[in-house]
């Protein structure tokens, strides 16, 4: 995150951190917890890793830091990528992660709410954007979970500022103009979160974007509520 400040414990218990157990362990993507045995994340976290045995699901946590080998995590039975996609900036950058038992809820752990396809238009005013990724473009993972405000944008401002690329309407970007505060490396797959009449909501899957924070390049995400429907035949 870039622009952003320390997250405080339990300020945002739907945010885990996703490791792959290769040659050595390390953090790769964001996701979020959506219900006690389901993690949506974004496709291009998994794709190229789409064995569910090498990966490790930490709940729970704000620092990196506590993560070590007797760190408790989740395995993953199962990985559903969506059908339609192929990269991220071409969409459908969404894939859901089934863990092998269901997790318990804590003030630590707890799911965040889906947007419902009706709500595709609400206009949100308070988002944040979340994750253990980079402070600039060349950077490193942060031990302190990081968070940024960002404004959501309207599709045809984001087609404006994105002219080489087609911005359809399952996606939706956020950012400032002047640019300073973003999504980065690391961060990707996590939830954009935004605060509706007192509740939380999944919004957004922090997807892809041009560089970091820079002016008139906002981040682009994956629309969660367009894919309401998929998410709900998948997990039920
Ligand atoms: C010590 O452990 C580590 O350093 N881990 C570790 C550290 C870093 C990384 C990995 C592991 C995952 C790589 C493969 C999967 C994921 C590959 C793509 C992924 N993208 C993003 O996270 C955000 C993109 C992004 C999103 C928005 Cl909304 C706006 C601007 C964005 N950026 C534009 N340019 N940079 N960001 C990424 N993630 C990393 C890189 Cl490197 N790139």
């Amino acid at each position: 995150i870039v622009g952003g400040t320390d997250s405080a414990p339990g300020e945002w218990p739907w945010q885990v951190s996703l490791h792959v157990k290769l040659s050595r362990r390390r953090h790769v993507c964001g996701g979020s917890i959506i219900s006690n045995q389901w993690i949506l994340t974004a496709a291009h976290c998994v794709m190229s890793l789409a064995n569910p045995n090498i990966w490790h699901v930490y709940a729970g946590i704000l620092k990196q830091s506590e993560i070590n080998e007797d760190t408790p995590f989740f395995k993953v039975e199962e990985i559903i990528v969506h059908p339609q996609y192929k990269y991220a900036r071409t969409g459908y950058d969404i894939a859901l992660m089934k863990l092998d038992k269901p997790m318990n809820f804590t003030d630590l752990q707890l799911p965040i709410c889906l947007p419902s396809k009706e709500d595709a238009d609400i206009l949100y005013t308070d988002c944040w954007v979340i994750g253990w990724g980079y402070r600039k473009e060349k950077g490193r993972v942060e031990d302190i979970l990081q968070k940024a405000t960002v404004p959501l944008m309207s599709r045809e401002e984001c087609q404006a500022r994105y002219r080489k690329r087609r911005i359809g309407d399952k996606v939706i970007c956020a950012g400032y103009d002047e640019g300073g505060r973003d999504a980065c490396k690391g961060d990707s797959g996590g939830p954009l979160s935004c605060k509706h009449e007192e509740v939380w909501y999944l919004v957004g899957i922090t997807s892809w974007g041009e560089g970091c924070a820079r002016p008139r390049q906002p981040g682009v995400y994956t629309k969660v509520a367009e894919y309401s429907d998929w998410i709900i035949e998948k997990t039920t």
